[in-house]
Parts: structure tokens; C-alpha cells; sequence
């Protein structure tokens, strides 16, 4: 039997500033899939993801991959064990240049992988190949944004977590990032994508959830909840 490839979330509690945000969530990120996590704004989305990732702790709960516990490891062994986090805002290292940007978060591949990665980050990406040396400093929000998620790609990930894709980006820019989310779950990759708005959350992914006040007001797919706006129009506006 083949592997069940997946991040399970059983029952998470996350607590922050002495103050409990998320409320025992409970959900399934598939490879090879966008799943979209929806909700208002301070509804608790980025905690969730930052609780996958190991950036905070959970005060309670499970975080599988795969059959191995992941809740209570360091972010660097998290990110080693395949997920890879591009978080809200796309920070770069601004002094560093656009190539360097990349190679830190390949520093564990080998001089071969590494190279590796870069093309396949410029092929994805072209732009920034053109701006390889240049300072990531000088970049757009958009190129920015791109090498976050170059960043992501380079360290070969089994699944990827996108925290905000499209704040604050011009249109044409996230068309291009959503390509690349879907280039990377066509190559088995799952992908998490939190996302503001909602209708280019739901155009890019198969499965969605709803989050609303720290809990999941509903898990299920992409075209369900397109077929119920009701369902959405209530979260953002219980917030
Ligand atoms: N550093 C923090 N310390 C204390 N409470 C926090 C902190 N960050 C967020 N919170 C609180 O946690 C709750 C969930 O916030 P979170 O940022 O996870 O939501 P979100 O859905 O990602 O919203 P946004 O889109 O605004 O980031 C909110 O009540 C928020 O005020």
C-alpha cells in the first residue's frame, strides 16, 4: 500500500498573549492539492499555520505528517521534515541579493541540488533570474513575494504554506504566483493557502475551510462552498 501523504490536524489548541485563539481545529491538508483556509481577519488563520510551522506552540492537540508528530519540534526540523512556510508579508533578506535570497533556504541540498533549485525557481520565475544579483531590497512587493516563494520551491518541500498570497500585489502579479501554487500541487506538492480574497482562494483550490472566531465553520470543497455563498458571507460578517 502506498503511503498516505498529508499533514492531519487533530484537535489543535493554540493559545496567545494568555488568550485562547484557536479553539480544537481539526482538519486534513492533502498532497497534490490547494487547500484554501478562509476567514475575517483576526478569525485565526495565520495561528493555525504558524502552529503547523512550529513558529508558536500549540497548547493542545496533534500536527501529523504522515504518520509522524510534528507538534512540539523546532521550525528548522519542521522545515526540514518538507513543510515549508511563506509567511504574511513577503520578507526578504533586503541586503542580500536576489540569488542569495534562495541559496539560504537551500544551504542543507548539495552544491548540485542547489543549482538545481536556482533554475528551476528562474524558470518559474524569470524575473528574478534577470535580478539575480541585485539587492532583494530593490525588489517589488510582487518580486518579493516571488522570492519567498522561490525560497519555498528551493527546498524541494512536500508541502507548502502560503500565509496571505496576494496582499497588497497587483493583479497580474498574483495571477502568476497562483500559476505557481498550482504548478507546485501538480507535482504532488499540498499546498495551504490562506487567503483574503476569497474568490481567487476558491478559483485556485480543490478544497476549502472556513475559519471563523477560531474554529472551522466549515471543511469541505472548493465548488461546495462556491455553491453556498451563505456560508461565507456569514464568517466574514460574524467577525
Ligand atoms: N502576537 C499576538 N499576541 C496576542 N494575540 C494575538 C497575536 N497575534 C494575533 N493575536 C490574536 O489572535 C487571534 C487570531 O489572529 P490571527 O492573526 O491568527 O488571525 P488571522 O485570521 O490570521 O487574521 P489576519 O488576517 O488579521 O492575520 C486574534 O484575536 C488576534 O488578535
Amino acid at each position: 500500500m502506498s503511503e498516505r501523504i498529508a499533514i492531519d490536524v487533530d484537535n489543535l489548541v493554540v493559545d496567545r498573549g494568555g488568550k485562547r485563539v484557536i479553539h480544537g481545529v481539526s482538519f486534513t491538508v492533502p498532497a497534490g492539492e490547494i487547500t484554501a483556509l478562509l476567514g475575517a481577519n483576526g478569525a485565526g488563520k495565520s495561528s493555525t499555520v504558524m502552529a503547523l510551522a512550529g513558529a508558536i506552540p500549540a497548547a493542545g492537540g496533534d500536527i501529523w505528517l504522515s504518520g509522524m508528530k510534528l507538534d512540539g519540534l523546532v521550525p528548522d526540523r519542521i522545515r526540514r521534515e518538507g513543510i515549508a512556510l511563506v509567511p504574511e508579508g513577503h520578507r526578504v533578506l533586503g541586503q542580500m541579493t536576489v540569488e542569495d535570497n534562495l541559496l539560504v533556504a537551500a544551504l542543507d541540498r548539495t552544491a548540485a541540488g542547489r543549482k538545481a533549485g536556482l533554475d528551476r525557481v528562474f524558470a518559474i520565475f524569470p524575473e528574478l533570474k534577470e535580478r539575480r544579483n541585485q539587492l532583494a531590497s530593490n525588489l517589488s512587493g510582487g518580486q518579493k513575494q516571488m522570492v519567498a516563494m522561490g525560497q519555498a520551491f528551493i527546498a524541494r518541500p512536500r508541502f507548502m504554506i502560503v500565509d496571505e498570497l496576494s496582499l497588497g500585489l497587483a493583479p497580474a502579479v498574483v495571477k502568476r504566483l497562483g500559476e505557481a501554487l498550482t504548478l507546485a500541487a501538480g507535482e504532488g506538492i499540498g499546498v495551504l493557502l490562506i487567503e483574503q480574497f476569497a474568490n481567487l482562494a476558491l478559483g485556485l483550490s480543490s478544497r476549502a475551510m472556513v475559519m471563523e472566531r477560531g474554529r472551522l465553520a466549515f471543511t469541505g470543497t472548493s465548488a461546495e462552498l462556491k455553491a453556498n455563498p451563505g456560508i461565507l458571507h456569514g464568517a466574514y460578517l460574524a467577525h
